[in-house]
């Protein structure tokens, strides 16, 4: 078992690079399903957990992937036959597997995929995506916990999301590409990674229209290529050591970050008295010891991200004062907070509200992540606690971050990822070989 153990105190110094974002890259991933002949040749692309299961998912529906780890760069080759099937050993692990359904329905006119279930921050259902897909003419039906999706042929329609989900308007916008005319759809998400992906779209020869409003268009075309593309940085990325270089207090250039992108995070920063400034290679960050509270209240792309919730609820802890935080996205992104009481934090839940109580002088614990933006906001706290806090449950950190304590580690901070399996084996070959030397 892995763990981070993190000493709290130094101010964080430094420059930090970002990786592509996670968010962006696995459904243009799925994307390259669509490519019926050429290669889609992505760079920017993050060496994460989820980038290899979603590799993993395609190479089981016949698409030739070839990642290079160095070079961060993977190429994806689908002029060969697919397979329509995603298997419930990948959806499990990855409800993110569930964008390859619309490319495959465009392309192969089948998708069968496992129904995924919820997770640790919501129950997080699929009826939008599978009401798009109806709407465009594919039949649906459910067996043995799998959605089976078909249409000889996708027609465009007019689509109204009931809420602008990520996933959904990435699903339909892709399933879209390939229908028989025009499809509108409205209500959609407008978060940057959105853009991304139709941009990639065009560049294989679709006709999208409108990504980053309220309202996308695609015009149906018979046929789509390879390209290459260069995924775009991840805000949340750059969000999250935006946070750590305010909660402790230091100067950090987080490196190409899209300034643009965090503007609702940032926009908080600054409220709260963190000096926040575009440089010609970044945004820096300047953290201050007089932090005010702040309201925040998650919403879609361009209100403050979700993903960006639990590292936030840290930071507004060490404020002077009460802040106050609404989840409006999922229903139970609050996991990490039972963990944070550990560590001393004070906070009152109503329903979708905390009213986190600052200042917190933090204690060092040993602390379990439950989720992806949990594990983040556990060692962001630690970096500010007195002693030291461990962070177990890292595979939910790998699925979304890369390199997260060498990156933390060379801004200042006294933070280490231990294998304690692989030590408790390095103690146990050693005293193995001590006895044996004794007994020679
Ligand atoms: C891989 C990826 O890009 N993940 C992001 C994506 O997830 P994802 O695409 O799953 O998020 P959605 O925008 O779809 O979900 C937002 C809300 O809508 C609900 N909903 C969604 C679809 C549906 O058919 N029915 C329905 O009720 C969900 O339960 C949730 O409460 O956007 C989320 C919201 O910004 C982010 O937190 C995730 O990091
Ligand atoms: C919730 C997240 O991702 P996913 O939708 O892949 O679970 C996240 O990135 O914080």
């Amino acid at each position: 078992m892995e763990k981070i153990i993190v000493h709290g105190g130094p101010a964080l110094k430094g420059t930090v690079e970002i990786e592509g974002a996670k968010n962006a890259v696995l459904p243009i991933q799925a994307a390259s399903i669509l490519a019926s002949s050429g290669k889609l040749a992505l760079t920017n692309v993050p060496a994460l957990s989820d980038v290899f299961l979603m590799n993993k998912v395609l190479s089981f529906l016949n698409v030739d992937v070839a990642f290079d780890r160095d070079k961060k760069s993977v190429t994806f080759d689908a002029s060969r036959h697919l397979s329509s099937e995603a298997p419930f050993e990948y959806v499990s692990k990855m409800r993110a597997s569930m964008v390859v359904m619309g490319p495959l329905l465009a392309r192969v006119g089948r998708a069968r995929v496992a129904m995924p279930g919820g997770c640790a921050i919501g129950s997080r259902p699929i009826d939008l995506h599978l009401k798009g897909f109806e709407a465009l003419g594919a039949t649906i039906e459910q067996h043995d916990g799998y959605i089976e999706a078909s249409a000889d042929q996708l027609t465009g329609a007019n689509i109204y999301l009931d809420f602008p989900s990520v996933g959904a308007t990435e699903n339909i916008m892709m399933a879209a590409t390939l229908a028989k005319g025009t499809t509108l759809i409205e209500n959609v998400a407008r978060e940057p990674e959105i853009v991304d992906l139709a941009n990639v779209l065009n560049k294989m020869g679709a006709r999208v229209f409108g990504a980053g409003t309220e309202t996308i268009r695609v015009e149906g075309v018979a046929t789509l290529h390879g390209c290459e593309h260069s995924v775009v940085q991840d805000r949340i990325e750059a969000g999250t050591f935006m946070v750590a270089a305010a909660i402790t207090g230091g100067n950090v250039l987080i490196k190409d970050a899209i300034s643009e992108h965090n503007k609702p995070l940032i926009s908080k920063l600054l409220e709260m008295g963190v000096q926040v400034r575009d440089e010609v290679d970044g945004v820096r960050v300047i953290g201050t010891s007089q932090l005010k509270p702040v309201t925040v209240k998650t919403s879609p792309h361009p209100g403050f991200p979700t993903d960006m919730q639990p590292q936030m609820s840290v930071l507004q802890l060490m404020a002077n004062g009460t802040s106050t935080l609404t989840e409006t996205v999922f229903e139970n992104r609050f996991n990490h907070l039972d963990e944070l009481r550990r560590m001393n934090a004070r906070f009152t839940i109503e329903g979708r509200s905390v009213a986190l109580q600052g200042p917190t002088a933090f204690n060092g614990a040993e602390v379990a992540a439950t989720d992806l933006r949990a594990a983040a906001a556990l060692v962001l706290a630690g970096l500010v606690a007195n002693g030291y806090t461990t962070v177990t449950n890292l595979q939910y950190l790998d699925r979304g971050y890369c390199d997260f304590h060498d990156k933390l580690a060379a801004l200042g901070a006294e933070i280490e990822r231990v294998d304690i399996d692989a030590d408790v084996r390095q103690i146990i070959a050693k005293r193995q070989k001590s006895v044996s030397s004794n007994l020679n």
